[in-house]
């Protein structure tokens, strides 16, 4: 089958001489949602920063719809949208401008009447304009996902999409992920938490090596 997303071959990524993944290999096609597990420091978003192209602590082959990423790197980042398990977002700054500087970033003009609606999609309608330090965790997390609708991709990222959301919140974003896949996107994530995901997916416990 052709790969039309994330081929990973042989990877392999170290720490303090401590090898975290060896020989990791899989693939992740469009359509498709792969869950990458392990317990706390198994080196899940470690793994994540290699494949979103911060970190080159690895080695072995990555590969985006059939060619390396070094040859392809500005073209490949045009098409990921990466989410750390970190906020992610200017605390001084409101939503909207934090939104504003991730659109310019990529490129995007004139994003004003998109990034509303995407903050509205993710509850912070009324917040916009506030700045993130007054928001609450969950709600600065939320500014930080509305990212998923304003940024063209089709490769997400996600570390922990879920810390500090809702339950209800959690469920939406289920919703989300779902609908992205359903469109033919790609999604890689990892989460403690137990994903309740309408489609088939696979699933890399880091804790035992695997290969998909
Ligand atoms: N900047 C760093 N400097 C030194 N060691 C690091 C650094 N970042 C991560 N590590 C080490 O790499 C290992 C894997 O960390 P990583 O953050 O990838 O784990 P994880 O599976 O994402 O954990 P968690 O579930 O706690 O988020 C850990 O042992 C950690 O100590």
């Amino acid at each position: 089958m052709a790969i039309t997303g994330l081929e990973v071959k042989q990877l392999f990524s170290e720490r303090d001489d401590r090898v975290l993944f060896s020989d990791l290999c899989f693939q992740l096609n469009a359509g498709q949602l792969l869950q990458i597990a392990g317990p706390n420091g198994s080196g899940k978003t470690s793994l994540l920063r290699i494949l979103a192209g911060l970190s080159s602590r690895y080695e072995g082959d990555v590969l985006w719809q059939g060619k390396s990423l070094q040859r392809q790197r500005h073209d490949y980042l045009q098409q990921l949208l990466y989410i750390g398990h970190g906020a992610g977002i200017k605390a001084v700054l409101s939503p909207l401008e934090n939104l504003r500087w991730s659109c310019a970033l990529r490129g995007l003009a004139d994003s004003d009447a998109l990034i509303m609606a995407a903050l509205d999609k993710v509850g912070l309608g009324g917040f916009e304009e506030q700045p993130c330090f007054s928001l609450s965790a969950g709600q600065q997390r939320r500014a930080n996902l509305a990212r998923l609708f304003c940024i063209p991709a089709s490769l997400w990222i996600l570390d922990e999409p879920f810390t500090a959301i809702d339950q209800r919140g959690v469920a939406e974003i289920e919703k989300w992920l779902s609908d992205f896949v359903s469109d033919g996107g790609a999604i890689l994530l990892t989460t403690h938490h137990s994903l309740n995901f309408s489609q088939d997916f696979k699933v890399i416990n880091l804790g035992a090596a695997a290969n998909v």
